[in-house]
């Protein structure tokens, strides 16, 4: 099939913005730095990256009959966020497991920010106590059964939406959104940079852009500080998702690059890099990153770009992809 073929359930205003980053590009000296905004890319709770790969996961679950969406992340997740507003969007139940992620010494961690947000659209929240990892948990599959023995239909959606046959769809539509984009801009961006943990974000754009005439970098910048895990699980997905859309030719491993440096060396917990990258974004453009995600894929950009590894006359498109809500976990951080 096509990707056209796929169902797709409308969650978004329309294409995301895409905006030049002049300030910082200045400041850096070297290549012209853009923003793809997925933070501003839907009316639903603040939107983010999971929106757009739910509009794929949306249709299937409905198709199946479903009443309950259940899916599983950290306390501060943004992805169970959004399946929350997607499912109070379609009107199905939300059911989510929120587990001890991240080791964040803050009494308000489990209270504000995007655990607040998913209680006030009425999901169900549920404390756990298992640890960071991005493969399928026996929380989450426990509250499947659950919701099924309670006589609800459950819909299973993994961490991030991402080890699912359909979570690379959302960010290949994304890479032919692009295309659609620069041909509006009359630019062509040679170098992409988006944060990477359940993969799909990343593993969508490359089946999507390795469809396309021009070759570009795709570079995952790793969030996870499980960098094998990210990585693998960026391969099987992207290789997965072209076969799906029917990309007539397999991914070279030279289109699949997750770099570590900027994890730190626990998920969840900025470095003085993601700080660095928060503070000069927010001084520099007023765009705000968050501490868990973007401030470590946007610590990666401003690194590669500085030391040429993204060369100077590069164009550079900087995938933002939501996170600000978790910000106030973190407000000690800023005080
Ligand atoms: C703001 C933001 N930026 C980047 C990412 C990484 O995306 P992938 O998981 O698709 O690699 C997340 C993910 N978040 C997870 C979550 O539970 O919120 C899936 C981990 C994200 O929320």
């Amino acid at each position: 099939m096509s990707l056209d073929e796929f169902d797709r359930y409308p969650l978004l205003f329309g294409p995301s913005p895409i905006h030049p980053l002049d300030r910082l590009s200045r400041h850096l000296g070297g290549a012209r730095i853009w923003a793809k905004r997925e933070d501003c890319n839907s009316g639903l709770a603040f939107g983010g990256n999971k929106t757009r790969k739910l509009e794929y996961l949306l249709p299937d679950a409905l198709a199946r009959g479903a009443d309950t969406l259940v899916s599983i992340g950290g306390v501060q997740s943004n992805h169970t966020r959004q399946v929350a507003a997607v499912a109070a969007r379609a009107g199905l139940k939300a059911v989510l497991v929120q587990e001890s992620w991240v080791d964040w010494p803050d009494p308000v961690n489990d209270k504000v920010g995007n655990i607040l947000l998913s209680r006030v659209m009425g999901a169900e929240v549920r404390l756990g106590r298992e640890g960071f990892g991005i493969g399928i948990k026996e929380s989450w599959q426990r509250a499947v059964e659950e919701v099924r023995a309670g006589g609800g239909v459950p819909y299973a959606i993994p961490a991030g939406a991402s080890d699912h046959p359909l979570g690379g769809l959302g960010f290949a539509n994304w890479a032919y959104e692009v295309q659609q984009q620069e041909r509006e801009l009359g630019i062509f961006f040679d170098t992409i940079v988006v944060c990477s943990v359940t993969g799909s974000t990343h593993a969508g754009m490359i089946a999507g852009f390795a469809g396309q005439d021009r070759p570009r970098r795709v570079l995952g910048i790793d969030a996870s500080a499980k960098l094998d895990e990210t990585r693998a699980q960026v391969e099987k997905i992207a290789r997965n998702t072209a076969e799906l859309i029917g990309l007539p030719r397999d991914l070279r491993d030279d289109e699949i690059t997750v770099l570590p440096g900027w994890a730190g060396d626990r998920y969840g917990i900025p470095v003085q890099s993601t700080l660095d990258a928060i503070r000069l974004t927010g001084e520099l453009e007023g765009m705000i990153i968050d501490p868990v995600y973007e401030g470590k894929s946007m610590a990666g950009l401003i690194d590669l770009v500085r030391t040429r590894d993204i060369p100077a006359d590069a164009t550079v498109l900087y995938a933002h992809l939501g996170g600000q809500p978790a910000l106030n976990a973190y407000h000690t951080l800023f005080a």
